[in-house]
């Protein structure tokens, strides 16, 4: 066993097996306290609830608590391992609602028989909670189980490896190319991945300014085009009228690679046919699409990232849905709009342009980042992510109308 892997397996097991537990808020020692939280007391917010629903978020946990709720169908990048196998990442987001944005979270693993059963059941429990991170459900079905549930729920609904993924990835992508001296209306753009992270990814670029025809999109079996005849529905949107067939036709001269489909499915090859100053998103976890320290090795005109922790440029959704989470349940939203979903792009991606704070340094073990090539997106453990991202979301979902109640007073003033 490698250092690292029991390292990995300790840190899940020990003290206490797992990584999350719930706390009390209240008191609970003498019979009074009793009485108060349990029977009789617990009956008068009972009562209240019946008699105006939004009481719900006055006398219980819910206007603080999120649900991350899977199948096991897509666990990281690791494929279709099943509900029991997700628990140790359904956890690992528990863990990153509460550190970065305070926000209490529950996972739930879901054993389904079929893609109905799974939304019925979403669908029955979702009001439980102020809202509901679906994770790691595999493409297409994730489409369909997303729409369904938006339509079914009152609280907002965000399959986070299509939006978080696609936000992080957009914010990163426009700093990217900035620093390239490049645009993203011109830019070609190969997208490696056809599912969940690369559909949202592309569609949201598309609503940044990508140009959809300049957009090249492989699942398993090649480039994504219109003669194909086995594409679902979402595929389709992205089928390009062309004879490139494989990856190293379409990634001649582009500028951007994203990858979101597997690991080491990127050469050093592949890499020496794109354009100059270009960009490598090599976002699949735990392994990448191309490890960085090859990538540099083959082109020194690269700025890359990926979705790790221990390589500058994590493009990863945990800069994005604690926060978003954070700002849509701080306004009792309804629902996670494009709007919401725009501005936290621009919260994310103008942070990085920022003097970084020592704390943060510190956290990262080192000793300066300034945005360039090596830092084009902010640190997960910055804490103004938190003020930045989560106000502007509110915002955001205040004026477009998803938002039940307005902002609240010197809501995340800065200190
Ligand atoms: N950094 C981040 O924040 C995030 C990273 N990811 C990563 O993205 C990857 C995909 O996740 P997700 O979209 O949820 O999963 P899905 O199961 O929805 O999609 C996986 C996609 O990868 C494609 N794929 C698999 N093998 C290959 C290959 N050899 N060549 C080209 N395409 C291939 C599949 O093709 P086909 O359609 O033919 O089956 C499918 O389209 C994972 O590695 C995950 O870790 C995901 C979310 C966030
Ligand atoms: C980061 C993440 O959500 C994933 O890799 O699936
Ligand atoms: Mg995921």
């Amino acid at each position: 066993m490698t250092d690292f892997r029991k390292q990995a397996l300790d840190y899940h097991a020990l003290p206490t097996p797992g990584k999350i537990s719930i706390e009390l808020t209240k008191p609970a020692e003498t019979s009074k306290d009793l009485a108060l939280a349990y029977s009789p007391g617990v009956a008068e917010p009972v009562r209240a609830i019946a008699e105006n629903p939004d009481d719900v978020y006055k006398y219980t946990a819910k206007g603080n608590l999120v649900a991350v709720i899977s199948n096991g169908t897509a666990i990281l990048g690791l494929g279709n391992l099943g509900p029991m196998a997700s628990k140790p990442v359904m956890e690992g987001k528990a863990l990153l609602f509460k550190r970065f944005a305070g926000l209490d979270a529950i996972d739930i693993e879901v054993t389904h028989r079929t893609t109905q059963d799974f939304i019925n059941t979403v669908a029955n429990i979702a009001d439980s909670f102020g809202g509901v991170n679906l994770e790691d459900i595999k493409a297409p079905e994730c489409f369909e189980i997303e729409q369904a549930l938006i339509a079914r729920c009152e609280v907002p609904i965000f399959h986070d490896d299509q939006h978080g993924t696609a936000i992080v990835t957009a914010a990163g992508l426009l700093n990217a190319l900035e620093i390239q001296g490049k645009r993203l209306p011109k830019a070609k753009i190969v997208c490696l991945g056809a599912g969940a992270a690369a559909i949202a990814c592309m569609e949201l670029l598309i609503k940044c300014g990508a140009q959809r025809e300049n957009i090249y999109m492989l699942d398993s079996k090649g480039v994504i085009h219109t003669r194909r005849e086995d594409l679902n529905e979402y595929k389709a949107l992205f089928a390009n009228n062309t004879d490139k067939r494989t990856l190293q036709e379409v990634i001649t001269e582009a500028d951007v690679f994203v990858g979101v489909s597997g690991p080491n499915l990127l050469s050093p090859d592949d890499l020496k046919l794109m354009a100059e100053n270009p960009i490598v998103f090599a976002c699949s976890n735990p392994d990448p699409e191309i490890k960085p320290e090859i990538a540099l090795a083959a082109r020194d005109d690269l700025i890359m990232a990926t979705g790790r922790s221990d390589y500058p440029n994590q493009v990863n959704n945990v800069l994005c849905f604690p926060f978003i989470f954070r700002g849509a349940l701080d306004v009792r939203a309804k629902a996670i709009n494009d709007e919401m979903k725009l501005a936290a792009v621009e919260a994310i991606r103008q942070l990085a342009k920022e003097p970084v704070p020592a704390e943060v340094l510190q956290a990262a073990g080192v000793d300066k980042l300034e945005f360039g090539a090596q830092y084009i997106i902010p640190k997960p453990m910055d804490p103004r992510l938190r003020t930045r991202v989560s106000k502007a979301v509110a915002i955001a979902a205040v004026s477009s109308g998803a938002a039940r109640i307005d902002l609240p007073k010197n809501y995340m003033a800065e200190s």
